[in-house]
């Protein structure tokens, strides 16, 4: 089944952003993660198990709607389509990555900070991005300074986003989602708490304004 990029983000208020160090943690915290009302996972592709996790979640997760993060270029974007990635996030944008996402079909968010890289996506037809580093590359006054004159695009911003500014994120009228690792910490996930992290999943799940 296919999804569009309107699913990914507005599923869940949150995208949880997952860093798989452990291949046998994959599907225990996608279990947890999505008992808790999040569907929607971002497996970051920075880790050598990420592309198997990607594999085992999707088989063995009912109910996950399950992408690829950190593709920055041709090779992860194969490798990520090839693990059948259902989604895939960028943290910044190249034409020749944008090209190939485009033509395989699969929706991406690509990440972009400044107006002239928003402009540049508006005219390849894209209207939903990634805003990356949110927090560090100005926030919420920055978003809404963006919406002034490009109000015709939807953002997940992701980067520092915690349970304390989640909610103000999320009651811009220019973001439909945001993206975050704070509902599993490598704390939390070695330590195997999935009670936790579901309790804060399900917080997070809650969260839409
Ligand atoms: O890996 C990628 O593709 C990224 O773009 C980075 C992640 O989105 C952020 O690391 C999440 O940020 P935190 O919630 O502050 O941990």
């Amino acid at each position: 089944m296919t999804v569009s990029i309107q699913e990914v983000m507005t599923t869940s208020p949150v995208i949880p952003v997952m860093v798989i160090n452990q291949l046998d943690q994959a599907v225990p915290l996608a279990r947890a993660l999505v008992a808790g009302g999040l569907k929607v996972l971002e497996i970051t592709l920075r880790t050598p198990a990420a592309l198997e996790a990607i594999r085992q979640i999707k088989a063995e997760v009912p109910g996950a709607i399950v992408g690829a993060g950190t593709i920055i270029n041709l090779q992860t974007l194969d490798a990520a389509l090839e693990a059948g990635s259902e989604f895939l996030v960028s943290p910044g944008v190249t034409d020749s990555l944008l090209t190939a996402a485009l033509n395989s079909g699969v929706p991406i968010l690509p990440g972009v900070v400044t107006p002239s890289e928003v402009m540049r996506l508006l005219d390849r037809g894209v209207t939903a991005m990634k805003f990356f580093p949110a927090d560090a590359a100005g926030g919420i006054p920055m978003l809404k300074s963006i919406g002034g004159p490009l109000p015709q695009v939807t953002f997940c911003p992701t980067g520092g986003i915690n349970p304390k500014n989640a909610h103000e994120y999320l009651s811009l009228s220019n973001v439909a989602c945001v993206g975050g690792s704070w509902m599993a910490p490598a704390s939390l996930v070695d330590a195997g708490d999935w009670a936790e992290i579901t309790r804060r999943a399900a917080e997070a799940t809650a969260l839409k304004p």
